[in-house]
Formats: structure tokens, C-alpha cells, sequence
């Protein structure tokens, strides 16, 4: 077991990265609340969880030891039980239970279960029908509390890790995330940053405390010193802005350069990973839909300014902006689908654009684009094949439901 964190590349050997294995949260997804669970439909769980097993294997045979974050957050509740209670608070509060019957029949019920239980319970969500509270009061019979049969939204895109904080460097990112129906995921994180001693000292660049808003699937690091950065419907460019400032300050970061790259504003291309990977030292996948009929993009380059504030360069070509800032000669951007207008979409609508690298040139992807594959096998690319007939449903790939923990360096 590593400590801490090592995440200086998005194509170093993988060699510890955190998942979450879907569990009954899955099957709390209903059609009405599919829109703001963030799905697209209901995925069957006993094979997603089969597809999920199958991508945690092929992890693990390739050498990355595989850390689940329930399991994390279970060590920690278990340990100390003010820990799980003030957790405990902190949930429901921001749930909208402040105090009063229904907070404290949800925590007694919560607290009355075995912590491994109660952990898989604050994924799944709980439902109205599970405890009586013995209550009479107008919002369980009228409005639109009343139509939710739930007291305890699940939280069904759990098994995209990459999402509620970011390893970069030594330390990490704790997100605060855009909708409500995610927004839990990175309180669990901060409870496991900041009381699991496997993360003793790791440094926070930027905690969940803000009303602006970053997700992990915008945030990666090209290298020892770069970090690109999606401005997309999860991630303003406050955020990026005050994030590259952290970065530039503080003296245990190396990072001394963001680019910001901004990106349809859609549910299709929620992050900067769903468009755009980074596969080996020059290689990229890159969905064409991004660029304006020229060609171009608004990418921004961050770099440190005087008095600790940032400068900010604009440019408009994206290969140019990363020949730039890592030093390359030569840069090889990968189209999903070839660029063909039907099939770019449709592999980008199931992830082909989002590879998760375990090595330079060596990478994780959805089995289904297979249009994608042979184009990146082409271009000298090792691909692990991965099932996905279930998990693309939440629309997120490889990349997304995995958060590295260490990798080795480049
Ligand atoms: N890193 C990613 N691209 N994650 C995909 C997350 C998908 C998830 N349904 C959401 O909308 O939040």
C-alpha cells in the first residue's frame, strides 16, 4: 500500500488508483429521476457490476493496486465514531435536515447499522418506506417533496471516481461539485483526505468550501508542471483561475502553468475528458466536435505573474497551446471516430474519446468504439478492451470511473 498521492502525468505506470464498484444506488434510478441522477437510463446492475469487476482486473492484472472508496470511507467511520458521527451531521445537513424528527431518525437508523452497511446505505440512498418516523407533516403528503420517495437521494454516479476531487501532484483537489445529485460524493472524499491515514499530510490545493465549482473529469495533468483544465458545464474558469493561483503559491506544488480549454457547455461533453485524453508523451484522443468550423478554440495559458497573481495568454489552436507548454516538436491528436460525422458522435456519446492511460502509449477504453480502437491501434497505441454495455448508460468511460492514486514517474 502507497502512501499518499503521485500523480505527476496522465500516462505514468498506474500503479494505485481509487474506484467505486456500483452497488444498489444503480437500482434507485427511476424515470422520472433519471434527468437529475445525471443518467441517461437505467443501467442493469448485475452486469454493470461485471462490466465494473472486469475493468478493475484488468487493472489490477496490469499492475495498478485497486482501492475502493467505500472501503476507505468504511475504515474511517469505523475507526472513530465521532468522526462517523460528525460525518453523520454533515450529510443530512447538507441533505436539508438540520435538526428536529426526520434528522434524528435518519441518523439513529444510519447509526444503528454496521459501518460497511451504513456506508453502501449513504450511496444507495434511503427511502421514506424504510423508517417510521411518526411524523404528520404536509410536506409527506403535498408538493413535490411528497412525489420523492426517497428521504436520502442515491448518489448512482459514485462508480465515476475521477469526479468529486483530483490528484494532482502530491496532494489533491476536494470538488465542489456543480448539481445537487453529485454534490455529496466529495464530502465522503474530504472525510477520507482529512481522517485516513493513508492520507496523512497530503496537501489540499482546493477544498469543497466555495460556491464555484470544478470536477475531475476537467482537470488533467499533462505533466510535472502543466495542468490542463476544461471551462465546461461543470467547471468555471473562477475556479481555474483561483486554482492556478493556489498552484503557483504554494510551495509544495510544481505546477507553474494551467491552460484553460473551454469546452461546449452540453450534458454530451460534460468534461474536458470526455473530448479530450491524453494517451502517450505526444499522443492525444481528441473529438472533433470541439473545434469551430476553422479549427479553432478558446484555450487560455495561466502561467505565474507578478505579486502572486496570474497571467493569462489567449490562444486559438489547440496543438499549438500543447506544443507550447510541453515542449514538443511534433503532436499527434487522434480523432474519435475518425472525424466521421455520424461515427465521432456516436463513439464520443459512449466515451471513445475517454481513455484512461496505465502507461505511456498503453491504455484502458470501452470495448464498443471500435472504430476509435483500430484508429488509435494504428497510431501505435496498446488498448485494453474493456465491456461496457452497462456502464456507458451514465455516460462516462474509462478515465471516469477511475481516480489514480500513484503513478510512476514519466
Ligand atoms: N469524468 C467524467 N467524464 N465523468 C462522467 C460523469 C458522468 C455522470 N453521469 C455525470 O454527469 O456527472
Amino acid at each position: 500500500m502507497a502512501q499518499g498521492i503521485n500523480v505527476n502525468s496522465e500516462i505514468g505506470k498506474l500503479t494505485s488508483v481509487l474506484l467505486h464498484r456500483p452497488g444498489a444506488e444503480v437500482e434507485n434510478i427511476t424515470p422520472d429521476t433519471m434527468e437529475s441522477l445525471l443518467f441517461d437510463d437505467i443501467p442493469y446492475l448485475k452486469i454493470a457490476q461485471k462490466e465494473h469487476d472486469f475493468f478493475a482486473q484488468t487493472l489490477r492484472d496490469n499492475g495498478a493496486e485497486t482501492v475502493y472508496i467505500e472501503d476507505l470511507a468504511t475504515d474511517v467511520f469505523a475507526k472513530d465514531t465521532a468522526v462517523k458521527d460528525e460525518f453523520l451531521t454533515r450529510f443530512l445537513t447538507e441533505a436539508g435536515y438540520k435538526h428536529g424528527r426526520t434528522f434524528e431518525g435518519l441518523k439513529s437508523y444510519l447509526e444503528s447499522m454496521d459501518t460497511k452497511d451504513m456506508v453502501d446505505k449513504v450511496y444507495a440512498g434511503v427511502r421514506k418506506n424504510e423508517i417510521d418516523l411518526k411524523r404528520t407533516v404536509l410536506s409527506d403528503m403535498a408538493g413535490s417533496d411528497a412525489e420523492n420517495p426517497f428521504f436520502l437521494n442515491p448518489l448512482p454516479n459514485a462508480y465515476f471516481t475521477r469526479d468529486p476531487q483530483a490528484s494532482m501532484g502530491k496532494g489533491m483537489t476536494i470538488n465542489r461539485m456543480t448539481f445537487p445529485a453529485r454534490q455529496p460524493e466529495s464530502l465522503i472524499t474530504e472525510y477520507i483526505m482529512k481522517h485516513h491515514e493513508r492520507f496523512a499530510d497530503t496537501p489540499i490545493w482546493r477544498d469543497r468550501n466555495h460556491t464555484t465549482r470544478i470536477e475531475g473529469g476537467d482537470e488533467l495533468v499533462l505533466s510535472k508542471n502543466v495542468v490542463a483544465i476544461g471551462v465546461s458545464q461543470r467547471t468555471s474558469s473562477k475556479t481555474i483561475q483561483a486554482l492556478a493561483k493556489e498552484l503557483f503559491n504554494n510551495p509544495l506544488s510544481t505546477f507553474d502553468t494551467v491552460v484553460a480549454v473551454e469546452i461546449p457547455h452540453n450534458h454530451a461533453m460534460m468534461h474536458l475528458d470526455t473530448v479530450f485524453t491524453m494517451i502517450n508523451y505526444d499522443q492525444f484522443t481528441v473529438f472533433p466536435g470541439i473545434f469551430s468550423q476553422n479549427g479553432n478554440i478558446n484555450v487560455f495559458v495561466l502561467k505565474p505573474g507578478k505579486d502572486g497573481e496570474v497571467d493569462i495568454t489567449r490562444m486559438s489552436d489547440l496543438g499549438q497551446a500543447l506544443k507550447q507548454v510541453l515542449n514538443l516538436s511534433e503532436l499527434d491528436l487522434i480523432e474519435t471516430g475518425n472525424g466521421d460525422p455520424i461515427i465521432a458522435p456516436r463513439e464520443q456519446w459512449n466515451d471513445g474519446s475517454n481513455t484512461l492511460a496505465i502507461a505511456p502509449g498503453e491504455i484502458v477504453t470501452y470495448d464498443r468504439n471500435y472504430v476509435s480502437i483500430e484508429l488509435l491501434k494504428q497510431h501505435g497505441i496498446k488498448v485494453h478492451e474493456i465491456l461496457s454495455s452497462e456502464l456507458a448508460r451514465g455516460r462516462g468511460g474509462a478515465r471516469c470511473m477511475s481516480q489514480p492514486l500513484w503513478r510512476e514517474e514519466i
